[in-house]
């Protein structure tokens, strides 16, 4: 595996960034958490006049073997059937990204599928879904390997063409198992508080998910003392290719725009290990899956919007777009009490 190498921004420059923010023609600290990612941006870029360039949308799709235990209320061909609705511009985030201006790509990491060739759709396969994980190890360490080397190198693909913001989506029926496995493993959190209903079980459904995950969670709980490897036992492709796609856009000192609670779950396998990613991530939305705003809070982050979303492929981030941009918007554009002639008296 490569070694990412993640810098700490540099604070030298916080004070003037502070300065100008305060001296914006507006009480203290009025512009509430848009005063924090305008600080967080102008760190991330090293500049008091941050820009967004060349918005951009990695939507990474697989399947996973532990759907075999019947752990969601769909099936696994939902993931092929939705990467077809991706290609042809009907999913939520093909909307949302249209909206806003993202350019969004679609990634197939490793769906159980063989799809028909399509000019828009990156072929990153890994192979046909994971192994069940409840008896296997769900990758091999050249699979997870290959993937995270593919998701580094879709990234650098956007960074070379001037993109300097990055959001991450997934689609994989399955995954919320994966990520409840992950939380659980890397917070305080029983695995009880990590589990949610992900597309929709019933009370049933719930039990036996939190039963099976148990079990997978024994399985590998030997490989917890090294984070990626517990991380390649239970996760998807798709996650394993966000994985790498994190790390290397963190080392491009890119904005990291982390979605709900599968791109969360993943960051926070990827923060284990490169704990300066948090430097470069804003945490677009708080999802309603159960477990999520534990996670937010292990985290320490406060997340920009709560809508009550529970979807991925990226939406909240392509929701929370506009968001950023009006922070970096303020920051350059709003007058200063100087330059406005206003006095600055409370
Ligand atoms: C039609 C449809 C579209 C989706 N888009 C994202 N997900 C979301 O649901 C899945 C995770 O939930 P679970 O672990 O319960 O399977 C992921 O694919 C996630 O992206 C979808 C799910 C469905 C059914
Ligand atoms: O928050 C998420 O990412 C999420 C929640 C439920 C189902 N799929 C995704």
């Amino acid at each position: 595996m490569k070694n990412y190498f993640i810098e700490k921004p540099s604070q030298t420059i916080l004070d003037q960034v502070k300065n100008k923010i305060d001296l914006k023609t507006k009480p203290l600290g009025s512009l509430g958490q848009l005063e924090s990612i305008a600080k967080k941006i102008c760190l991330i870029q090293q500049t008091r006049s941050p820009k967004l360039n060349h918005p951009a949308m990695l939507v990474f799709a697989g399947d996973h073997g532990l759907t075999d235990e019947n752990i969601s209320a769909f099936p696994q061909e939902v993931t092929h059937q939705m990467v077809l609705n991706f290609l042809s511009g009907g999913a939520a985030i093909n909307v949302f990204c249209q909206q806003n201006q993202i350019n969004l790509s679609v990634v197939d990491a490793g769906v159980n599928h063989t799809f028909a060739h399509h000019p828009d759709l990156i072929d990153r396969k890994i192979g046909f879904g994971t192994a069940n994980s409840l008896h296997e190890e769900a990758m091999t360490d050249k699979e997870f390997n290959q993937a995270m080397a593919a998701g580094a190198q879709l990234v650098d693909r956007k960074f070379t063409k001037g993109c300097n913001i990055i959001g991450f989506g997934e689609m994989g029926i399955g995954n919320t198992s994966a990520s409840s496995l992950l939380m659980s493993a890397f917070t305080d959190c029983s695995l009880e508080d990590c589990v949610g209903r992900g597309t929709g079980i019933d009370d049933q459904g719930l039990h036996h998910k939190i039963d099976v995950l148990q079990k997978v969670y024994a399985q590998h709980r030997a490989k917890l003392n090294d984070p990626l490897t517990f991380f390649r036992c239970v996760a998807g492709f798709e996650m394993a290719m966000m994985l790498g796609a994190m790390v290397q856009a963190a080392e491009n000192k890119m904005i990291l725009l982390i979605d709900g609670f599968i791109a969360s779950a993943v960051f926070l396998a990827a923060y284990q290990q490169y704990p300066n990613l948090m430097c470069y991530a804003l945490f677009c939305h708080q999802s309603d899956e159960h477990g999520h705003q534990s996670l937010l809070d292990h985290l320490g982050q406060e997340p920009i919007l709560k809508m009550n979303l529970r979807l991925g492929e990226g939406t909240g981030c392509a929701l929370a777009y506009p968001i950023i941009q009006s922070s970096v918007a303020f920051i350059n554009q709003m007058a200063s009490f100087e330059s406005a002639s206003i006095t600055n008296k409370p």
